[in-house]
Parts: structure tokens; sequence; C-alpha cells
């Protein structure tokens, strides 16, 4: 057995033979060089599927890697990177990481087993396979970013690539950049919470931001697509988790932070340290632009390498809006002194639209076409929809805030736009086996700024709904307990939601958005709160 140092190793260099692909849509026929590939198959890649048919040197993989030492022949060919062994397949490569569940060392083996020629782990174990070719890094996550973005050579590098984190308003930044940029005529892809899009195709979304090889696939598709523009969400898991890594952002959007996710961060210094070490990670001559609302703005970009811009409702700024008008029908605004209509309700749409608006000038578009194409611009599902029931006057608003904060601007928004005498009942669960200290706030925000409030269930995931919504009520005032109800299955929380409402009120359902499931004990059962509430219109009547 061979063992290299990579310090003073040099690999054997096969010809350059490079793959050529083209897509099937004229306007989007491009070449699209692959690094060092061969074999049979290096020509018929589908720019449809994840897992595209292609063989890339191990060594070639390994460029931008920090190795300690590889054991083995680094010239084997590997024809796709793998990070779960139970979805390893003959010739792949599997990168051990360790999760918060178990260690991938552990699954070496099944690995082997399963036809993997390679394996890149943080320690070499005891014995060595000599049908394994081993690829020692100090952190295996790392490495997996750039090794996937090797393996689809290096897609973020052929688009401009706009990444947008903050607790809320990254799903509804990242649909309107899409929207926007599309109708300023460029080909766009799109990496959301709703769903992934390239263009007209939709594929559909397991994370807010998918782990690095999917992630990678994804782009590459959509260069192969001939997009110039792809907008994604950057969650904090993703930072940590470096799914990100390997990727270079023309521009990074913080829109805010507060409450959450701390079940997975710890404290909130853990959780703000995330979120920056993205904007630490931008390039010079990236743009980063954050909003200056947010008293932690400054601190995500005092260690950037971007030029930094701000955007503000409040304050002066480099992009900044007055709110002249705010209705149910949308909002009248003042834009950098320009008067402008939009459809969007609610104060923090103006900040994601400021964000939308600065990004797309710091990238050269014309402020005036932007601002015209602005009033286009719809919300993604699940974000402030209205449900109307028309004959009995109800109007049912179906909204994601999952997080103590967004249930307070949503609650705030309804405040701001209802009739004095329309009254507010609000549903709202939280998840299982998420944060926890954020259900005592949002119960406690829920009870303080509506009429009636019904707790109900959100995803239980592996907890007991009856015990979520224990931790609920326990936030709730004394004065405020009153107000307050309890119906474990949703759907008859909604109904209940709908029997008590009388003309003119307003029913908030929070929490589920665009979901179209309830997640109990790792089953997922269909739900939808728009269909929910329609259906208890019609019994109703
Ligand atoms: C908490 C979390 O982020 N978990 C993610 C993480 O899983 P994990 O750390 O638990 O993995 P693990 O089960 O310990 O396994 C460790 C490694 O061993 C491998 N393994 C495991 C078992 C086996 O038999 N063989 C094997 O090889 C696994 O494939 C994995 O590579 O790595 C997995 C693979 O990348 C992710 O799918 C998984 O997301 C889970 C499903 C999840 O729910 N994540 C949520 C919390 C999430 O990521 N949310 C964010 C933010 C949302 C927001 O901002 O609102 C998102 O970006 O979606
Ligand atoms: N800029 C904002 N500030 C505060 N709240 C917002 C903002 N934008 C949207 N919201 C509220 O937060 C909810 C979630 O919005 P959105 O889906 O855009 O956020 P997100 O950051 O993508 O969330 P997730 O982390 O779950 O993917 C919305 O339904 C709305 O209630
Ligand atoms: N991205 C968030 C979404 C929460 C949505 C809510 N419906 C829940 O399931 O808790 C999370 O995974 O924490
Ligand atoms: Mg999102």
């Amino acid at each position: 057995m061979i063992v290299w140092d990579c310090n003073v190793w040099v690999s054997r260099k096969l010809p350059l033979t490079g793959g050529l692909l083209r897509t099937s849509s004229a306007q989007a026929a491009q070449s699209y060089q692959f690094p060092r590939t061969f074999g049979a198959d290096s020509c018929t890649q589908n720019p449809r599927l994840y897992k595209v048919e292609r063989k890339v040197l191990l060594t070639d993989l390994l460029k931008n890697v920090e190795v300690r030492t590889l054991t083995g022949d680094g010239d084997v060919a590997v024809n796709s990177v793998v990070t779960d062994s139970r979805k390893v397949s003959p010739g792949c490569l599997f990168v051990a990481v360790k999760g918060t569940q178990v260690d991938g060392h552990a699954f070496l083996t099944q690995a082997e087993t399963g036809g993997a020629i390679g394996v890149v782990v943080e320690n070499l174990p005891d014995a060595l396979s000599p049908g394994l070719v081993y690829v020692v890094v100090p952190d295996s996550a790392v490495a997996l970013g750039h090794i996937a973005a090797a393996f689809f050579d290096h897609p973020s590098e052929k688009l401009k690539l706009v990444g947008v984190t903050g607790t809320n308003g990254k799903t509804s930044v990242v649909t309107f950049l899409f929207q926007l940029f599309r109708n300023l005529g460029y080909r766009c892809g799109m990496i959301s919470t709703v769903q992934n899009q390239i263009e007209e195709e939709v594929i559909p979304s397991t994370h807010t931001t998918p782990e690095a090889v999917v992630l990678q696939g994804l782009l590459a598709r959509m260069v192969a697509a001939g997009c110039s523009y792809v907008f994604m969400e950057v969650s904090s898991h993703a930072v940590v988790q470096h799914r990100i890594e390997g990727l270079r952002f023309a521009a990074g959007i913080f829109t805010n932070i507060t409450h959450d996710h701390l079940d997975f961060h710890g404290t909130f210094d853990h959780y703000i340290a995330a979120k920056k070490g993205f904007f630490d990670a931008l390039p010079a001559g990236a743009y980063a632009l954050v909003n200056a609302d947010d008293r932690r703005g400054s601190v995500m970009v005092q260690n950037t390498k971007a030029e930094v811009h701000t955007y503000s409702i409040r304050s002066m700024a480099d992009f900044r809006a007055k709110i002249l008008a705010s209705t149910f029908q949308g909002l009248q605004l003042l834009v950098n002194d320009r008067e402008l209509w939009v459809r969007l309700i609610g104060a923090f749409n103006v900040s994601n639209l400021l964000a939308v608006y600065g990004i797309a000038v710091l990238l050269g578009e014309e402020e005036e076409n932007v601002l015209t194409e602005l009033s286009a611009l719809t919300p993604p599902p699940g974000r402030f929809e209205v449900v109307r029931d028309e004959v009995a006057d109800i109007t049912a608003i179906v909204d994601y805030a999952h997080t103590p904060d967004a249930l307070e601007n949503v609650l705030s928004t309804i405040s701001q736009i209802r009739n004095y005498n329309e009254r507010v009942i609000t549903v709202v669960g939280c998840g299982g086996n998420r944060d926890a200290t954020k259900r005592p706030r949002m119960a406690a925000i829920a009870a303080k700024m509506s009429d009636r409030v019904i707790f109900t269930s959100d995803n239980s995931r592996n907890e007991e709904p009856e015990e979520i919504i224990r931790q609920m009520r326990a936030g709730v005032s004394a004065a405020d307990y009153r107000k307050t109800s309890a119906f474990v299955d949703r759907k008859e929380a909604i109904r209940q939601a709908v029997s008590e409402a009388g003309k003119g009120d307003i029913i908030l359902i929070a929490g589920k958005g665009h979901e179209t499931y309830q997640e109990v004990r790792g089953q997922r059962f269909h739900f939808d709160d728009r269909e929910e509430v329609r259906e208890a219109f019609a019994v109703s009547r």
C-alpha cells in the first residue's frame, strides 16, 4: 500500500477530455465544460437529474481540499459523491461526516460493501482495507463542500449567486429576486424553503439550504439551463454544517436576526456567529447588503471583505423607504424618494423589498426599471395568503410565522390594517423537536395581540403535542389566559376559529404557511391550512 503525502505528491495527469453538455432549450444552449472527465458516459449527462452520470478523478476533486494524507491510488475515477452509507453505489466516493445523531465514520465498512472506491475521513480506521482509497482531512464537512463543487465543476463560478440569510424574510426576498430578475429578462434559478426552481421547472425542496452535493448538483443544472442568476436562502444550519463551502457568492443579504433555532445553536451568540460566518467568507468584489434597522446588522459585516451597503425603513441608509399607506390591498411607498405602489402587505415586506431593490441596483440594474418592476412582485405561497369567505365576510390569513418576531410582525400588520371593530382570532402551534424556548414567547405574543387564541399542533415530530401546547400556554399572562383555548387536532382548531368568527373578523392561521403536511412521529400526513380553512368556511354555511 502506498501512502502519499499530499504536500509533495504530484498527480499522474490524464489527457483532458472535457464532456460537452447541451440543454434541450435552444435559448439555453451553451457549452458546459466539465473538468477532466472520461468514459463513454461523459457526454450524456442529463441536466434534469441530480445524479449525473459522470466520472472525475479523485485527485481533481481534492484540488481545493486540505488533505492530510492520501492512502491508495488517487487517480481512481469517482462517479458520485455520497454521505449516506445507505445510498452508496459502485464507484462512489463516501464522505464520512460527523452528524448530530451519529458519526458517518461508523459506516466505512457498509460503504465499501456497497461499492465505494474511496472514503474521506477525519481519522484513519485501525484496519485499512486494500480495496479503498483513504483521504484524511481535518474536517469532512468542509472537504465535502469543495469536493461537491469540484465534482460539478464549480457551477457557482459560472453564474451570479446571491445568498440571503436572516431569521425571517429569506424565502420572501429570494422569491422576489427570482421574479424581478426574470421580469428584467434574465434566466434564473431559485433555491428556497418552499421550492427550488429553474426558470419554469419546479423541483421540490427538502431543506431551506440543501446539503452540499444536492446544492452543487442543482447549481450545475441551473448553469446547464443557461441561468445567469441564482438566488438562494442560506440557513444558519447550512453555514455551521458547511453546506455552502466551495460556493462563490456575488452578493449576500442580511434580513434580520431574532429568536430561533436555539435548540441547534445553543445560545443566541452562537446563532449570530453562524450567520456572521456567511459574511466573513464573502470574497472581495462581492456585495454585502445589510438591514440597518436590525441592531446586529453592523456585527454581521464587521469582518467581511465584501463591499458593504445598507437598507432601512427607519433611518438613513443607501436604500431607504417610507410607508405612505398600508392596506389589505398593498402598500404605498416612497423608495429612495420615488413614489411607488406595491401589492405586498406589511412593513416587514417593505424591508424585504428594499433588500431586493438594493441588490438589483448594486448588481448593475437601472434604478427606474427596478422600481417599475417592484410593483409586479407577488409573495411566495403561505406568506400572508388570504382566504376569504365572501358570504360571511370573514378573512383568513395563512402565514408561515413560526418565530416570535414573525408572529409579532404579522399580528401588528393585521392590527394596522383592520377596522377598529374587527376581531382577530389566532390559531397557532409550535413544532416539535425544535427550539422549545420560542413556545411560551409565541404564545404570549399571540394572546397579547389577538382577541382570541386557539392553540394547536404544528409538526409535533417526536414530541407529544399536548406537552408542546402546555409549554406554550405557560407563557400566557394571567390577564390574557381567558382569551385562549386549545384543540390538539389542527383541523378542529381551524373549524373552531371559523365557528367563532363573525362578520368582518380576521382569522390568522400561523406557523405552517405553504406546508402541505403535518409531521407526527416520523410520518407525514397531508394537511394544508388553506384547504382546511376553505372547507371550514364551506361547512359553516
Ligand atoms: C439538525 C440537522 O441539521 N440535521 C441535518 C444533518 O443530519 P444529522 O446531523 O442528524 O445526521 P446524522 O443522522 O447524525 O448522520 C451523520 C452522517 O452519517 C450518515 N449516516 C447515517 C446513518 C447511516 O446508516 N449511514 C450514514 O452514512 C448520514 O448520512 C450523515 O452524513 O445532516 C443531514 C444530511 O445533510 C440533513 O438532512 C439533516 O437535516 C435534517 C433532516 C433537518 O431537519 N434539518 C433542519 C433542522 C435544517 O437543516 N433546517 C435548516 C434551517 C431552516 C430554517 O432556517 O428555518 C435548513 O436549511 O433546512
Ligand atoms: N423581513 C421580515 N422580518 C420579519 N418577519 C418577516 C419578514 N419577512 C417575512 N416575515 C414573516 O416571517 C414569515 C416567514 O417568512 P419567510 O418564509 O420569508 O422567512 P424565512 O427566513 O425564509 O423562514 P425559514 O427560515 O423558515 O425558511 C412570514 O410568513 C412573515 O410572517
Ligand atoms: N425551517 C423551520 C420551519 C418551521 C416550520 C414549522 N411549521 C415547524 O415545523 O416547526 C424549522 O424547520 O425549524
Ligand atoms: Mg425560508
